[in-house]
């Protein structure tokens, strides 16, 4: 089987949420290479974090599995946890008969505050999911031997509709080539190693180890490299007050390169241009920041809208496939 699903962007492109059949319920869920559960507001959520969001009722058709449980952090401090489900799952038509549904009875509030948001769909490898006492499958590994290709691909957008396609690579979407480069899978992530960045012809450092990550909204990337870049800005600053690095919303934002295996891809200045940092829209918000305490760099929503990428798990050694939209 393949399929495709629309990747819809709440605003300013903070996540991009896509609609699910769970159960027969459609809900909108936020697909996510850097994890690896599939959970969803659900019935069993209190009505006090729960108001506004669509809910998974496992009552439909949801098979108890007795006695699991989940429990999730992500990097930005939110969470969320609960019991779980065997359940059917159709995403773009494509069927996992019987998935782990992952529902929650407790959710963090920056969760709670999302009202677009009704959960998450994880597509990073199955060895982080965190399920107990036994780890349960991804959307993705679930379907991946029924697939026509053991692949999917992400096609985000700046500002509209993109896709995420599964089972097939659909040409249209990507102009000149794709560059592959091999998968580090040990932390459970879709992890490659980037290189040389630069913005105006002058080098900012390589960039190292990153993750491609559909569920984190920026690119943090290390240090050196995000100063280097933010020199170029007259008047940025990195502000504790702001969270990061801000600059004048009408200052002149370079364009970054980033080298990828040997090839290289622009990410537009105006996607860098990221959001007002305060009240008076005078300062903006910036899509790169630094890595700092992450220990690895992340090429979030702000660099994949800007790609073509493939996640191939056609052959035993996993592999992204880059491409400029
Ligand atoms: C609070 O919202 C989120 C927190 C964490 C993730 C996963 N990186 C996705 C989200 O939508």
């Amino acid at each position: 089987q393949s399929g495709s699903v629309a990747a819809n962007p709440e605003q300013y492109d903070e996540s991009y949420l896509c609609p699910v059949q769970v159960g027969g319920q459609t809900l909108n869920l936020d697909f996510d290479t850097g994890s690896a559960d599939l959970w969803v507001f659900s019935t069993l959520t209190p009505a006090t974090q729960s108001t506004g969001h669509a809910k998974y009722n496992p009552k439909t058709s949801g098979k108890a599995k007795s006695g699991y449980t989940w429990n999730i952090s992500y990097g930005d401090n939110s969470g969320a946890s609960g019991t779980v489900y065997a359940d059917k799952v159709v995403v773009g038509g494509v069927t996992a008969t019987s998935q782990a549904v992952e529902a929650a009875t407790s959710v963090s509030t920056q969760f709670m505050q999302d009202t677009d948001n009704d959960g998450l769909l994880g597509l990073a490898f199955s060895t982080i999911n965190t399920v107990q006492p036994q780890q349960q499958t991804t959307f993705f590994d679930t379907v991946k031997g029924t697939l026509a290709k053991k692949l999917f691909t992400v096609d985000l957008k700046a500002g509209t509709a993109g896709t995420y396609d599964f089972g097939y690579i659909d040409s249209s979407k990507y102009a000149g080539t794709i560059t592959y480069v091999p998968v580090k899978t040990t932390n459970g992530f879709w992890e490659f190693t980037a290189g040389a960045a630069t913005a105006n012809n002058r080098s900012l450092g390589s960039v190292g180890d990153a993750i491609a990550d559909t569920g984190t909204t920026l690119m943090y990337l290390p240090t050196a490299v995000t100063s280097a870049y933010y020199a170029q800005i007259s008047g940025a600053t990195n502000s504790a007050a702001a969270g990061g690095y801000i600059f004048p919303c009408d200052a002149d934002v370079p364009d970054f390169h980033i080298t990828i295996g040997g090839k290289s891809f622009t990410v537009p200045g105006e996607y860098i241009n990221f959001t007002p940092a305060d009240n008076s829209g005078e300062q903006c918000f910036g899509g790169i920041q630094p890595n700092t305490g992450i220990g690895f760099t992340i090429l979030g929503d702000v660099f994949l809208k800007a790609m073509f990428v493939v996640f191939d798990q056609t052959t035993s050694a996993p592999r992204l496939g880059f491409a400029a939209q």
